[in-house]
């Protein structure tokens, strides 16, 4: 579904100097696989899921989606920030029918389909309520339903849930889970809680710290599902996963600090 094929990221900083964020990153995505992408702050996370929702375009190399390179903006996609995704001045349904009357779909076809996702979401009742007449973890819930109601074949989540409180955070965990086994759609989660990446993930990709980041790690987490989050962490095999990418991952931080101290 998702293809990185040696794809490279330069930026030009203010003074002229080429800063080159990714180096050579070579990743394969199924369709319906859930990968997460972790790596020290500032490593180019965020850069790599700009790369593959069309946002920026690699400086070498190239993305695929479904074996076609990709030009401009990924259609194939929607994308939940961590910062607020829903318009302000719109009602909870019209935030969620927006997608498909931006697709020219009917109002009442498309208000009868958010119904569905904003119940599918926990929000039944809530359908009148503007953005911020709700709580922090119900925002993020329209927004979940907001990128689901178009279908979309890839689900690019950017440090989605952590603004949350602990608690919140996990229900949302398990919402994901749950409404993404329901379709098969392919998510790339990016975060800095390696616990939240295995608990959601089939595979997480550790990057090494940048500049020039690349690959460190990519494991596969064959724990079994249906998982509940808050549990999962505290079986064996977790833990063993946990300790094992842990490993691979401190030592980046520790790199990614000590470029930090000598700046
Ligand atoms: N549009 C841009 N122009 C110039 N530099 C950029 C741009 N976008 C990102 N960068 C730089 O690329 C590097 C990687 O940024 P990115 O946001 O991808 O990292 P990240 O791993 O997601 O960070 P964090 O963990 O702190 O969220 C940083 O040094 C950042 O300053």
């Amino acid at each position: 579904m998702i293809e990185l094929i040696g794809a490279s990221k330069e930026f030009i900083k203010p003074s002229g100097e080429i800063h080159t964020v990714l180096n050579n990153i070579n990743l394969i995505v199924g369709k319906g696989e859930f990968c997460s992408i972790v790596g020290p702050t500032g490593c180019g996370k965020s850069t790599t899921l700009n790369l593959i929702a069309g946002f920026e375009q690699p400086s070498k190399g190239k993305v695929q989606i479904q074996g076609t390179q990709l030009q401009g903006i990924n259609k194939h996609a929607a994308c939940v920030f961590q910062t607020e995704n829903a318009f302000p001045w719109k009602t909870v349904i019209d935030n969620v029918s927006l997608g498909l009357r931006l697709d020219g779909v009917k109002k009442e076809e498309a208000y009868s389909e958010a119904r569905k996702w904003i119940e599918k979401v926990g929000l039944k009742g809530f359908e009148g309520h503007y953005p911020h007449q709700l709580s922090g973890g119900m925002r993020k819930r329209v927004a979940l339903a907001q990128c689901l109601i178009t279908q979309p074949e890839i689900l690019l989540m950017d440090e989605s849930f952590s603004a949350l409180d602990v608690h919140t955070r996990a229900l949302m965990e398990n919402e994901l889970l749950s409404i993404w086994e329901e379709t098969s759609a392919s998510v790339i989660f990016i975060t800095h809680d390696l616990e939240e990446a295995i608990a959601l993930s089939d595979r997480v990709i550790v990057l090494t710290a940048g500049p020039a980041a690349t690959i460190k790690g990519d494991y596969k987490i064959d724990l079994e599902r249906p998982r509940n989050v808050s549990e999962i962490r505290f079986d064996p095999q977790f833990m063993k996963l946990h300790e094992q990418i842990w490993n691979d991952l401190r030592d980046e931080v520790f790199i990614s600090y000590a470029h930090a101290n000598n700046a």
